[in-house]
């Protein structure tokens, strides 16, 4: 679903990403981690065609990703979202399916949003403002926004992190139900423990692909310290 093929990146004349090879297939959950600042966004963004690579190609479904970008669902880090935009939750939600179809919603609009917020547990709060949510109901609202598009590759950048335990259950519950329906899906994420259990498989990036295999293969120590410059990347580890 997803082919990402000796991409550089970039930014400011800074070299972001070098040469980064990776792919997603469909029915397959990728956990993308690295220290801060690794390239882990820029590469999402990249995929998104928000970025444009300095060499290589991103494709989606075999096509360039300006072709494809009705396939993608893209879930931004917490603090992207305007939470302080006189909106309730289903309008949030609402209002990110008008942006991907461009035209005014209509039934089956309103139907695929009340669909996205149940897949969340989110029927309830559909009439509160956006601005009156604790952290993880704000995570699940911007997951049901990707989901409202009905993406066949979704993108989602730390959605674990700061987020509650029941609120980390219902995030791997409902991206385990994803992957089973053949979706794709890309995470970054700064927790190894959570990906290991969830992922299919792990890269490691930092600049460029460290290590791209099954957690178990990835769980190597010195893989780490080429990751992250230290070996406590392995704290927590089970
Ligand atoms: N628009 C930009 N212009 C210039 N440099 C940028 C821009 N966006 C990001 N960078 C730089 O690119 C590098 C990678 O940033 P990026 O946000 O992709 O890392 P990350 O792995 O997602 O980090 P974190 O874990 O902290 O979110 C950083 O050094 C950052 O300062």
């Amino acid at each position: 679903m997803l082919s990402v093929d000796k991409v550089t990146v970039r930014l400011d004349e800074r070299l972001i990403l070098r040469e980064v090879t990776t792919q997603v297939d469909a029915k397959e959950l990728v956990g993308l981690l690295g220290p801060n600042g690794a390239g882990k966004t820029t590469l999402l963004r990249t995929v998104l065609g928000l970025l444009r690579p300095a060499a290589g190609t991103v494709r989606v479904a075999d096509e360039p990703v300006e072709r494809a970008r009705h396939l993608l669902g893209y879930v931004p880090q917490r603090h992207e979202f305007a939470w302080d935009f006189p909106i309730n939750v289903a309008e949030a939600v609402l209002h990110a399916r008008r942006i991907r179809l461009g035209r005014r919603p209509g039934r089956a609009d309103r139907a695929a949003v009340e669909h996205a917020l149940e897949r969340v547990s989110l029927a309830e709060l559909a009439r509160r403002p956006v601005g009156a949510l604790s952290g993880g109901q704000r995570q699940r609202v911007l997951l049901a926004r990707a989901l409202a598009v009905g993406p066949r590759l979704l993108l989602l950048d730390e959605p674990f992190t700061g987020v509650d335990v029941p609120t980390q259950d219902l995030l791997t519950h409902v991206l385990s139900g994803l992957r089973a329906d053949g979706v794709a899906i890309l995470m970054t994420t700064h927790d190894f423990a959570s990906a290991a259990r969830l992922a299919d498989r792990i890269i490691l990036l930092n600049q460029e692909v460290v290590a791209d295999g099954p957690p178990d293969e990835v769980r190597d120590g010195t893989l780490w310290l080429r990751a992250f410059g230290a070996p406590t990347g392995l704290d927590g580890v089970s």
